[in-house]
């Protein structure tokens, strides 16, 4: 119950958390600028438009909305944009969440969860990579997200700061329901991507790399429906409300899949061809990043129900065809 303020709330991830949210009982505040989301997606509850750089509008929010905590989406999280460019992750991502967590703070609202994500580990050959393994990122972009659950184990330290980090994998899929779905301007994620390529929004879906030390030379990410992914933050948060300590939880299903059998699957799901072009990796690539964890499962009792590839790829066929945002 109360007031959850959900920045990032007009991006994909966001919003499904928003329809999750208000399933649950709770109203979802959105705070968000807008730079990579919609205000089409903002249908569940109030929307600030703001930005985390600047501190007197958060102020201003956390005194209006009063509410009972945090769920923390906002972000840039290109892996190549952060390569290009590293000082806009930082300045965005960790001085934009220090600016929320001090605000936060300020206002006394200590429950938090915050969006972190597997590229935190990096590169790590035969690792199992659960809660436990070295988070050694290779891009800017898993470097801003280490920064970030430092600076949540500090203001825990200093100020009671009590939170849940989520370590997604690769997030996939859209909302059965299609209120919303997965929609970014440019497209840089493989699911999206092979589906414009299947109905000639673009013309070919490039490999990025096909001489990965993996199966068929291509890399391996493990893909959660979007679904079940904010599922687990509706049980994170309630996890903090009952009074569980902070914690960390991958959130993936444990099963890798290559860029190849992704393609293979689409067809299958669309029973169309994708043209396919293959080109060199794309810097900033981990070679294959596969949750090896069930504590969420053991913990909050989180079930992913519809992370199998082929309901992914459904699930975002049905968006794509039908669903899109103006504004
Ligand atoms: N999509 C994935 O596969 C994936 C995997 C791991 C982690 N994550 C994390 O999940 C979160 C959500 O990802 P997404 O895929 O929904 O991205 P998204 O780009 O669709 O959504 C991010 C939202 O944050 C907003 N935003 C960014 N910077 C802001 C700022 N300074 N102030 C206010 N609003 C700001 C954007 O406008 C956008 O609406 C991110 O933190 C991302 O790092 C995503
Ligand atoms: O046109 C494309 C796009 C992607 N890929 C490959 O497909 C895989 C998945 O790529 P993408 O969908 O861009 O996701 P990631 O770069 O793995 O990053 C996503 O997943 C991360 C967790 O792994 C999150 O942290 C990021 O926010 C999120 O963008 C990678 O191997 C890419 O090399 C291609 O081969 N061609």
């Amino acid at each position: 119950m109360g007031n959850v303020l959900v920045t990032g709330g007009a991006g994909y991830i966001g919003s499904h958390a928003c329809k999750a949210l208000r399933a649950a009982g709770m109203t979802p505040v959105t705070f968000d600028n807008l730079s990579t989301g919609w205000r089409d997606a903002v249908k569940f509850g109030p929307f600030v438009y703001g930005d985390l750089l600047d501190r007197p509008v958060l102020d201003t929010v956390f005194e209006e909305y009063s509410p009972v905590a945090v769920m923390h989406f906002a972000a840039l999280s290109l892996v190549g944009e952060s390569m290009r460019d590293p000082g806009l992750y930082w300045r965005n991502n960790v001085s934009g969440s220090l600016n929320l967590i001090e605000a936060a703070v300020a206002a006394g609202c200590r429950t938090f969860v915050f969006s972190s994500t597997c590229a935190t580990y990096g590169e790590q050959d035969n690792v199992v990579l659960d809660e436990t393994a070295a988070q050694q990122p290779i891009n800017a972009y898993g470097a801003s997200k280490r920064a970030i659950e430092d600076m949540l184990r500090d203001f825990e330290a200093s100020h009671g700061l009590r939170h849940v980090i989520f370590r997604y994998f690769n997030v996939a899929g859209a909302d059965p329901e299609g209120e919303v779905g997965e929609f970014h301007r440019p497209e840089t994620h493989l699911v999206p991507l092979i589906l414009d390529a299947i109905d000639g929004k673009r013309d070919a879906l490039t490999i990025f790399g096909t001489d990965y030390d993996t199966p068929d030379g291509t890399c391996i990410r493990d893909y959660v429906h979007v679904g079940d992914l904010v599922d687990a933050h509706v049980l994170g948060l309630k996890w903090l409300q009952e009074g569980g300590e902070s914690r960390v939880f991958n959130l993936g299903t444990g099963t890798g899949f290559s860029v190849r059998e992704v393609l293979d699957e689409s067809r299958a799901v669309t029973n169309r061809a994708v043209p396919v072009v293959e080109g060199p990796r794309r810097p900033g690539d981990c070679t294959r990043l596969v949750s090896g964890s069930t504590r969420a499962e053991a913990e909050l009792g989180w079930h992913p129900r519809r992370s199998t590839m082929k309901q992914m790829i459904t699930d975002a066929w049905r968006w794509h065809q039908t669903g899109h945002y103006e504004g």
